[in-house]
């Protein structure tokens, strides 16, 4: 079964949204319906089954639909049609506490902008899911400790996120997501504000955590490198629809089409 999956999911964001999603199910493109309906287009169609213990990374140029397709996974963003699978249950038809038990239990989410309480020291920021999921707060130290002893930080408990570098910063964010003991790690771009250097670090501690965990991660970059280097499979979106769906190695030898051959072909 997949663990996450996309069953052809529409969004469309203010404007005539009725009479965008029925020129958009007649195939009509982003440009003309955004031009005819006021509206803005999110995605368009997206079907994509993502497998248990996979890195599958969304790729595609800024305003392609990457954040929004991500945010439906843990329902940031609810579909303006289509169906979102997690474990194979529709998550549009759950409660206020399904809603709740998805986002603590079992999504995490991994910001680019690190999302750190600024007056929190690095052990409080690991530990503050823990503690509003309602664990006590000697357990969720001492998980918080273990995590930041993983990504690298065990001598930064006690230090502020004004006082940490980017990189440091990105540990913690990493750190606290590890904590939540998730099987679905939503990652948005979470290393593209990273030194090249220091970027290449933190793909190496994804790849190795990733390959002991075995979590499922959703990983948006615009980077071809990141993508090829992190992904299982990777999703191209281009204008709100998906162009191709598959391994790095799919992608390369076997393109959908023309855009796709050039998108992967800027990979050094
Ligand atoms: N809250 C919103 N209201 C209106 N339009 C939106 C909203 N969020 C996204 N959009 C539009 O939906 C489309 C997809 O945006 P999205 O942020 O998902 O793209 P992206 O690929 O993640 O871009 P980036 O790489 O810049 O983050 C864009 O045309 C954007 O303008």
């Amino acid at each position: 079964m997949s663990h996450i999956e996309a069953r052809n999911v529409y969004k469309v964001y203010g404007g005539n949204e009725a009479a965008a999603l029925r020129l958009l199910q007649q195939g009509a493109d982003k440009a003309s319906v955004q031009r005819d309906t006021g509206a803005q287009v999110g995605l368009i169609d997206i079907s994509l089954a993502i497998a248990p213990a996979q890195t599958q990374v969304v790729m595609g140029l800024s305003g392609s639909g990457k954040s929004t397709l991500v945010r439906h996974f843990n329902r940031l963003i609810d579909p303006s049609a289509g169906q979102v699978l997690i474990n194979g249950r529709d998550i549009l038809q759950l409660d206020a506490a399904g809603l709740r038990q998805l986002r603590r239990r079992t999504v995490s989410m991994v910001f680019q902008g690190f999302g750190l309480l600024p007056h929190r020291n690095v052990l409080d920021n690991v530990a503050y899911g823990l503690l509003t999921r309602g664990e006590c707060k000697a357990d969720a130290h001492a998980q918080a400790r273990h995590w930041l002893e993983r990504v690298g930080l065990a001598g930064d408990a006690q230090r502020y996120p004004h006082a940490l570098s980017g990189g440091m910063r990105q540990r913690v964010g990493l750190a606290r997501a590890l904590a939540m003991d998730s099987d679905i790690l939503l990652m948005d771009e979470p290393f593209s504000a990273l030194d090249p250097l220091i970027r290449r670090d933190m793909q190496q501690l994804l790849l190795a955590l990733q390959g002991e965990l075995q979590k499922t991660i959703v990983f948006i970059t615009h980077d071809v490198d990141e993508a090829f280097r992190l992904g299982h499979r990777i999703a191209l979106l281009r204008d709100g629809r998906l162009v191709q769906q598959g391994t790095p190695e799919e992608l390369r030898t076997r393109p959908a089409d023309e855009y796709v051959a050039r998108f992967v072909a800027v990979q050094s």
